[in-house]
C-alpha cells in the first residue's frame, strides 16, 4: 500500500466543524484511511497543510466545460439571444479538437481552484472524458441532446448519440466516469423525443440531467401549451426521478418544489450565471427548507466567466439572502454544505465529504493571506473570503493533481497555448 499524509492542517469535517488533524490516505485505493493526529510517521508522502484549511474537494454541480473557449466572447444579453445570437453559431463550428483544447483549459483552471469533481453537459463528450480521465478529475458527463431547429431524423439521431455515449463512457478512468442522459431543456427538445428517448435512458442505469426553469422564457410557453408548470411536465415525461438533477431552477414555485422534494431529484444553483443572465433569484432557502438537495455550478465560463466554486459559493451566500430577503438566510455552513456534500449527491458521485472510507477528493487551502486574517471562523473564510488563488494542494482519488500550486497532470503554458489557438480557429471559422 502507498500512502500519502496531509499533514499540520485544519481539517473540515462532514458536519461542518473544523478540527486540527492530519489525514492519511492509501494512494492505491483513493480512500481516506484516518483523521487523527501524528499520522506523517508511516506515510510515504506528505503534503504539507500547516496554516492552511484541508478541505473536501469542490464539487461544480453543473457545467459545460469546453466553454471557456467563448470566455469574454458574448457578454451582457439575455439566455435566449446570447445562445441563439452568438453562442449556437460559433458551437456549431467545434471539433473534437477544439473540445478538447477547450476542456483542458478548464479542467485546469478547476484543478487550481480545488475542484475535484464535476457535472457536464456539451458535445463530443468522449473527446472531454479522454481529457479528464487523464487530468486525473472525477465527472458525471452526458452529451447535449436539442431538438429544436431539426428535422425528425436529425432530432433522433441526436438523442440515440446522447444514449450512445452514456453507454459508452459510463466507468471510465477506473470509474472516476460517470455518464447520464442529458436533455438540454424542457422547451428545446420537444415531448415526443422525451417520451421515446427517457424510458431507454432509464433501462440504460443513467440518471436524467437537464436545464430547467431557468427564465419566464421557459416557464410560459409550457405552462401555456401544457397546462402544467414545467416540472410538473418533466414528471409527465418520467424526468423527475431519485438521481436525477436539473440545472439553475429559479423559477420555480412552492407546488414544484414540493415535487422536487418528493421525488429526491435535486437542483444545481447556479447563481453567478443567473445574476449575469439576468434570468432571476432562485429560492435556495426554500427549496432547502423543504428537503431538496441543492447543489452549486458555475455553469459554461462563458456566462460566469470562471469555474472557481469559491466565487461561487460566495455569490451563492449573498444572492440566498436577497432571494429571501433574510440576512440569516443561506449561511456561510448552508453553502459550505452545498459546495461539497450538496453537489455530490445531486449528481451522485461519491465524494464531498471527508471522513475515513471516503474517496481522498480534497483541496488545501493557504490561510496566510491578509484576506484570510483573523482566523475567527474559517467555515466563513470558505464561503465569504477564499479565492482561487489560495488553493494550495488538490487531490483526487488520492493522487496528487497540484502541489505547491503546481499542476502536475497538465502542463499549464501548453495548455493555454492551444486553448487560446483553439478559441481563433473557432471564431475564425463562426465568422465565414
Ligand atoms: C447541448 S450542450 C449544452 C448547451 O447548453 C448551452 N448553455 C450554456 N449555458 C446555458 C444556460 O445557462 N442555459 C441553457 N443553455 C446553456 C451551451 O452553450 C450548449 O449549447
Ligand atoms: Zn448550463
Amino acid at each position: 500500500m502507498t500512502t500519502l499524509a496531509i499533514t499540520g492542517g485544519q481539517v473540515l469535517l462532514p458536519d461542518i466543524t473544523v478540527t486540527r488533524a492530519d489525514v492519511l490516505i492509501d494512494q492505491d485505493d483513493g480512500e481516506i484511511l484516518e483523521i487523527g493526529d501524528d499520522l506523517a510517521a508511516d506515510a510515504d508522502e506528505t503534503l504539507d497543510a500547516a496554516d492552511s484549511l484541508v478541505t473536501p474537494g469542490f464539487v461544480n454541480g453543473h457545467c459545460h466545460v469546453a466553454m471557456t473557449l467563448l470566455r469574454g466572447y458574448a457578454d451582457d444579453k439575455p439566455l435566449d439571444a446570447w445562445l441563439r445570437e452568438d453562442i449556437w453559431p460559433v458551437e456549431a463550428e467545434l471539433t473534437a479538437d477544439t473540445v478538447r483544447a477547450g476542456t483542458e483549459l478548464g479542467v485546469l483552471e478547476m484543478i487550481k481552484s480545488g475542484t475535484t469533481a464535476f457535472a457536464d453537459m456539451y458535445f463530443f463528450v468522449p473527446t472531454i472524458a479522454e481529457a479528464v480521465a487523464d487530468a486525473g478529475l472525477r465527472a458525471r458527463l452526458g452529451h447535449g441532446v436539442i431538438s429544436v431547429a431539426k428535422d425528425d431524423e436529425a432530432a433522433r439521431e441526436d438523442a440515440r448519440e446522447g444514449l450512445a455515449v452514456a453507454a459508452e463512457i459510463d466507468g471510465m478512468a477506473d470509474g472516476r466516469i460517470a455518464s447520464a442522459f442529458m436533455p438540454h431543456s424542457l422547451t428545446t427538445v420537444d415531448g415526443e423525443y422525451l417520451e421515446e428517448f427517457v424510458p431507454q435512458a432509464r433501462e440504460l442505469g443513467v440518471p436524467i440531467h437537464y436545464h430547467a426553469n431557468e427564465t419566464t422564457d421557459e416557464v410560459v410557453p409550457i405552462v401555456e401549451e401544457e397546462g402544467v408548470r414545467p416540472l410538473a411536465y418533466a414528471a409527465e415525461k418520467g424526468m423527475l426521478e431519485d438521481g436525477d438533477f436539473v440545472a439553475h431552477g429559479v423559477h420555480v414555485d412552492e407546488s414544484e418544489i414540493g415535487l422536487l422534494a418528493e421525488a429526491g431529484t435535486s437542483v444545481i444553483h447556479c447563481p453567478a450565471s443567473n445574476m449575469k443572465l439576468a434570468s432571476g433569484m432562485a429560492p435556495v432557502q426554500r427549496m432547502r427548507e423543504a428537503g431538496v438537495t441543492v447543489g452549486i455550478g458555475t455553469d459554461g465560463a462563458a456566462s460566469n466567466n470562471d469555474l472557481s466554486m469559491l466565487d461561487e459559493a460566495r455569490d451563492a451566500a449573498m444572492i440566498g439572502k436577497l432571494a429571501a430577503d433574510d440576512a440569516s438566510a443561506v449561511p456561510a455552513e448552508a453553502v459550505v454544505e452545498m459546495m461539497t456534500r450538496g453537489s455530490a449527491e445531486a449528481i451522485g458521485l461519491d465524494t464531498g465529504r471527508l471522513e475515513e472510507g471516503a474517496p481522498a477528493d480534497l483541496a488545501v487551502i493557504d490561510l496566510e493571506e491578509p484576506h484570510l486574517t483573523p482566523r475567527h471562523d474559517l467555515v466563513s473564510h470558505l464561503a465569504y473570503a477564499a479565492a482561487a488563488a489560495d488553493v494550495r494542494h488538490t487531490v483526487c482519488d488520492g493522487q496528487v493533481l497540484m502541489r505547491d500550486r503546481e499542476v502536475l497532470t497538465l502542463e499549464e503554458d501548453a495548455v493555454r497555448a492551444r486553448a487560446s489557438e483553439a478559441a481563433e480557429t473557432l471564431v475564425t471559422a463562426a465568422e465565414e
